[in-house]
């Protein structure tokens, strides 16, 4: 017994602890929990105790007031298999590696002015999904697919210099999703860690993780042979291999660094940045007000061009606001990504003891109805004429989390976002085949998806007077 001013608890399980309480999926399932024990809970996975922090107040007591203290992260063993043993920036601790690992992807890597640097190739992808779309010629199409391939395709161009024939990355990386979707005893019960090396998980892990080095190792080799006079636009690998060469920013790069670098920008910023889109048009397709409105406001700015090109974006106010209503109720990565307290603090009342992980249910905070005015419904107008936004400095809507352990790559993945999406309302109009519903059912995992791929007929908008605004 400690005299610690612990956080309400719900009543556990032996073992378990509150584990079998996560149905239908952690976010929603911690939602209703908060509603009985509060904004500040105390839970047990299996035998790890997290505390779970579902308001505005708690995300920024974390985010900022405390964010020194809590901008650890847990080590989680199947994660840690596939990232060098978390020596990557997503999953490491807190340390000076991490923190120079952080600042070369923030200003080396991810910056404004580099991610402006790939304009050609978000534009050339997404010619290239349109012109897709057109071949079909009003078939059923699986736009989630498509989406999911410009997203993989516009990273893979980025960041090692061009696509992957076989689409070996993808192979390698729809092998990490499942796993880290999959669930590891070993994090929260770690005495009965054996039990995922009986079901193979570790095997499986590290079989992912050689395959995984194998890859980026070959892409390293490639760029190192390479004649100086055919690099055309440098990739993100070009860069991170001068910055070794140079050792320009004082601090030793080692080539499994690069390699962890470079599979974080794959694996944090692929899934991600698909399944923003994708529920976005499930909703545009749900709300034809909104659909329409927001294909006037393209036909306005494209003014017949075959393409709006990315220059012209910012005229486009509601598309802007259409997106950050669809991170708000289907905020990608909800609980964002456990962190994890480096000593003992006072929150809100409570005592968090040192090295307690903590969970943030963005998601929650961005449906509460205290903050948002009918916070189920969406309503881009909401963020119209409004200051709030993702960058991690208001707290109620924070999809992209916000402090020292915020994205760095939200520039590269709202580009991305913003001329896929203004083009393909700007091109077609949308409609479900046939007798097919729209289905909403998530699939929990790393990343909250659509359960079910997007399935639309595109119509191509000459032939919609709607579309000629
Ligand atoms: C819509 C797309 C994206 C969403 C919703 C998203 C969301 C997030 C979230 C919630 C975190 C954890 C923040 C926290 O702990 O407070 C994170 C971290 C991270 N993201 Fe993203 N992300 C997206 C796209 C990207 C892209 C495109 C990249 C890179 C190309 C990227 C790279 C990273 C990295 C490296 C981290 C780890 C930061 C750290 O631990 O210090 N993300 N992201």
């Amino acid at each position: 017994k400690s005299h610690k001013n612990l956080p309400p608890s719900p009543p556990k399980l032996p073992l378990i602890g509150n584990l079998h309480q996560m149905a239908p999926g952690p976010h929603r399932a911690l939602q209703s929990m908060a509603q009985t024990y509060g904004p500040i809970m105390l839970l047990h996975f299996g035998t790890v105790p997290v505390v779970v922090f579902s308001t505005v107040e708690g995300a920024k007591e974390i985010m900022k007031t405390h964010d020194v203290v809590f901008s650890n992260r847990p080590f989680l063993d199947i994660g840690g298999r596939l990232t060098y043993d978390a020596r990557d920036i997503v999953f490491a601790s807190s340390g000076e590696q991490w923190r120079q690992m952080k600042s070369i992807s923030v200003l080396h890597l991810l910056s404004k002015q580099r991610v402006q640097s790939y304009q050609q190739v978000r534009e050339d992808e997404t010619i290239l999904m349109i012109r897709t779309i057109q071949q079909a010629n009003e078939s059923v199409i699986n736009l989630s697919e498509l989406i999911n391939t410009l997203t993989n395709n516009v990273i893979s161009r980025v960041a090692l210099g061009r696509k992957y024939e076989r689409n070996e990355v993808k192979a390698i990386l729809d092998g990490i999703v499942e796993l880290l979707a999959s669930f590891s005893v070993g994090n929260y019960i770690p005495w009965l860690g054996w039990i995922d090396k009986v079901r193979g998980l570790h095997r499986r892990a590290d079989e992912l993780a050689k395959d995984q080095d194998d890859f980026v190792e070959g892409v390293l080799q490639e760029h190192e042979n390479k004649k100086e006079s055919h690099v055309e636009r440098k990739d993100l690998v070009d860069i991170l291999l001068e910055i070794q060469r140079d050792n320009s920013t004082g601090f030793q790069l080692e080539r499994y660094m690069i390699k962890a670098i470079i599979m974080d920008m794959f694996g944090a910023g692929t899934d991600t940045t698909s399944t923003t889109l994708e529920w976005t048009l499930t909703e545009l397709l749900r709300n034809p007000r909104v659909m329409k409105k927001l294909q006037q406001e393209a036909q306005k700015v494209g003014q017949g061009r075959s393409f709006i090109p990315e220059g012209d974006i910012d005229k486009m106010p509601y598309l802007k606001a259409v997106l950050k209503e669809s991170l708000r109720l289907h905020t990608p990565v909800p609980l964002l990504v456990p962190r994890e307290s480096t000593k003992e603090v006072k929150i809100m009342g409570y005592d968090i003891p040192s090295g307690t992980q903590v969970i943030i249910n963005a998601w929650a905070i961005a449906r509460d109805p205290s903050i948002w005015d009918e916070p189920e419904k969406f309503k881009p107008e909401r963020f119209l004429n409004s200051p709030i936004d993702y960058k991690g400095v208001h707290y109620e809507f924070t999809p992209f989390g916000a402090g020292r352990r915020k994205c760095p790559g939200i520039t590269f993945a709202m580009v991305v976002n913003e001329i896929v999406l203004a083009n393909l309302v700007y091109k077609f109009d949308f409609g479900l085949p046939g007798e097919e519903g729209l289905d909403m059912t998530e699939d929990v995992g790393f990343t909250v998806h659509k359960k079910l791929p997007v399935r639309v007929v595109a119509t191509p908008c000459e032939q919609f007077d709607d579309c000629k605004g």
